[in-house]
Formats: C-alpha cells, sequence, structure tokens
C-alpha cells in the first residue's frame, strides 16, 4: 500500500509487482490488508480485556485481520479508483521468501473480544490516498 501511494503521488515511477505466477486468483501474492483504525481498534479491545478481565494466562494472541486475501493487483486497481489515476506497474520477479498466499483467521477474535473488521479495501484505500495527498513527502518536514 505504501509503495501504490508513493506511485500515485508521483514519488515512485512505477509499483515494482514481484512475480503474477503465483498459484492464487491472478497470479499476484494475496494478503490481509487490513485498516488502521480497525488495528487501532483492536488492539484497544484487547487491553481493555487484559486490564479489566479474569485472565489468568500472561498472553493471548489473536489474529487481527478482515481474513479476506486482496491480491497486488486488486491493490493497484482499488487504489487506482481512489485516487483517480492510472498506477502506473512493471511485473518484475518474485521476491525471494514470499508466500503465495496470507490471510488471517480473526474468528477468535470476533468470539471473545467482540471486534472484528469494519472496513474494507476501498476504505483503506480512500483514507490512505486522503493522507498521501495532503502528505507527499509523509511525516518530513518539507524546507523551502
Ligand atoms: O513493492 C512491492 C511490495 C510488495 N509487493 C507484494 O505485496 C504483497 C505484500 O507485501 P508486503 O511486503 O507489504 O507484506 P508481506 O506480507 O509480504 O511481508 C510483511 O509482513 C510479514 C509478516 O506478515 C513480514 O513482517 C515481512 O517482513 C513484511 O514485509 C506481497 O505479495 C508482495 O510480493 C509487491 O508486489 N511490490
Amino acid at each position: 500500500m505504501p509503495y501504490i501511494s508513493q506511485v500515485a503521488v508521483g514519488r515512485r515511477k512505477k509499483l515494482m509487482v514481484f512475480g503474477d505466477d503465483y498459484d492464487t486468483k491472478d497470479g499476484s501474492g494475496v494478503r490481509d490488508y487490513i485498516h488502521i483504525m480497525d488495528l487501532a481498534e483492536g488492539h484497544v479491545t484487547a487491553l481493555d480485556k487484559l486490564l479489566g478481565g479474569k485472565s489468568q494466562a500472561g498472553f493471548k494472541a489473536y489474529n487481527l485481520g478482515t481474513g479476506t486475501g486482496y491480491s497486488v493487483f486488486e491493490m493497484v486497481k482499488a487504489f487506482s479508483e481512489a485516487c483517480k489515476k492510472n498506477i502506473p506497474y512493471e511485473v518484475v520477479g518474485r521476491r525471494e521468501g514470499d508466500i503465495a498466499s496470507s490471510y488471517c483467521d480473526a474468528s477468535l477474535a470476533k468470539k471473545e473480544l467482540a471486534w472484528e473488521a469494519k472496513y474494507g479495501l476501498d476504505k483503506m484505500c480512500e483514507d490512505t490516498w486522503r493522507w498521501q495527498s495532503k502528505n507527499p513527502l509523509g511525516y518530513r518536514k518539507i524546507f523551502y
């Protein structure tokens, strides 16, 4: 997502797509992207349970994700629609160590924390683009 966003804002010429020959819906890598607000709320909910509950365990792991896998090409398309620009890309070789597909089962978080992700890919792209277009250099200071 940050690389796509930087292409859209003109900081990078194009996105390098790491492989289009995976055994996935369109050949590109699939991941479980999550909106930052969903992720933050998931953490707060887990902390509330830890601090307020009767849990004896020192820790417990919860998966936080949408449970939906999106491909790199789906990301490019969704981001392109959000920013109303073409996102140039080039398919290059697979990145060493990458797996084809990774998405989570967040059912335990839903059951025990009553948490689930609210936002989908379109909202992630829309909000990322709003931030990136207002902060082309990210949080770096702009010196004139
Ligand atoms: O310039 C890029 C960057 C990424 N991708 C693709 O986009 C997907 C997501 O890549 P990320 O690097 O954003 O995320 P990963 O899930 O592959 O890996 C990240 O999450 C992992 C844990 O899940 C590790 O922490 C790892 O170091 C970290 O990069 C992958 O299919 C990757 O091949 C591209 O095509 N081009």
